[in-house]
């Protein structure tokens, strides 16, 4: 299944989004005896989603030690750098939620550690098989989702869950990320993308454009686009729902 839902405004879909998460997890956890698994984007759109979703919990009941939180993709940059995604994260959900270590699952840092491959092969044995019943993704105006570029070595490496990336085309060049594959054993992929300079990429990736990232990670039960009005600019009106 896939559907587009369009927000009038960025906020309007932040909070929209925030909600549907909350209730999704809930819903899940009434349903079945293991964790909920989640895995987390970077992004400014992911970032205020978070906060609202933190907001949220208490009122829903969310048993936040059945959550397993992983991500996605990460910069490799040492733990005391502001721009690593876990580090944001973990300070925004902690406000509010109490995080458990051990079903918390952070990308390696590079502390100390020049190799993102060898940072990238220890998730991968971190994460073994783990199927992700929600996988939040951002996306760039070129189509990248995590850290897989299009027209990159990232998005041709095949037979690997985690890489390590060198030389992305965005800073910094130095990343670990899921792959295709990986995220393409997601139960539900979730895109959250708001922004006019989005349009092209959304009309692109929506039509399953093979050229980019965004055209081909798609949840097994179903991916759902979370799109503002102005990143929705170039999709028929018809596909959407509101
Ligand atoms: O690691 C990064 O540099 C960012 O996380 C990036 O990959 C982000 O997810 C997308 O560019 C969408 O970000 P926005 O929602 O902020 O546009």
């Amino acid at each position: 299944m896939e559907q587009v839902w369009r927000y009038a405004t960025s906020a309007d879909l932040t909070d929209a989004t925030a909600e549907r998460l909350m209730r999704h997890l809930v819903g899940l956890q009434a349903t079945q005896d293991e964790p909920v698994r989640l895995c987390l984007t970077g992004g400014r759109i992911a970032n205020r989603i978070y906060e609202v979703f933190a907001d949220l919990a208490d009122d829903f009941g969310l048993d936040q030690a059945r959550v397993e939180i992983w991500w996605g993709d990460e910069r490799f940059v040492p733990t005391e750098d502001p721009t690593r995604h876990a580090g944001h994260t973990l300070a925004i959900l902690a406000r509010k939620l109490p995080m458990i270590a051990s079903m918390t699952h952070p990308m390696p840092a590079a502390d100390g550690i020049a190799d993102s491959d060898a940072s990238a092969a220890a998730y991968a044995k971190e994460l073994g098989d783990t199927v992700f019943d929600v996988t939040l993704l951002g996306m760039g105006v070129d189509g990248h989702v995590a850290s897989i570029f299009p027209d990159h070595p990232s998005f041709a490496l095949q037979g690997h869950s985690v890489i390590g990336v060198n030389d992305a085309p965005l800073g910094p060049p130095s990343r670990i990320s899921l792959t295709v594959e990986t995220l393409n054993r997601s139960r539900e992929v979730w895109y959250l993308v708001a922004g006019e300079e989005k349009a092209v990429a959304v009309e692109a990736s929506v039509a399953g454009d093979p050229a980019i990232p965004a055209g081909v990670v798609r949840g097994r039960d179903a991916t759902l686009w979370l799109v503002d009005r102005a990143a929705a600019g170039l999709l028929p009106y018809h596909s959407c729902s509101f």
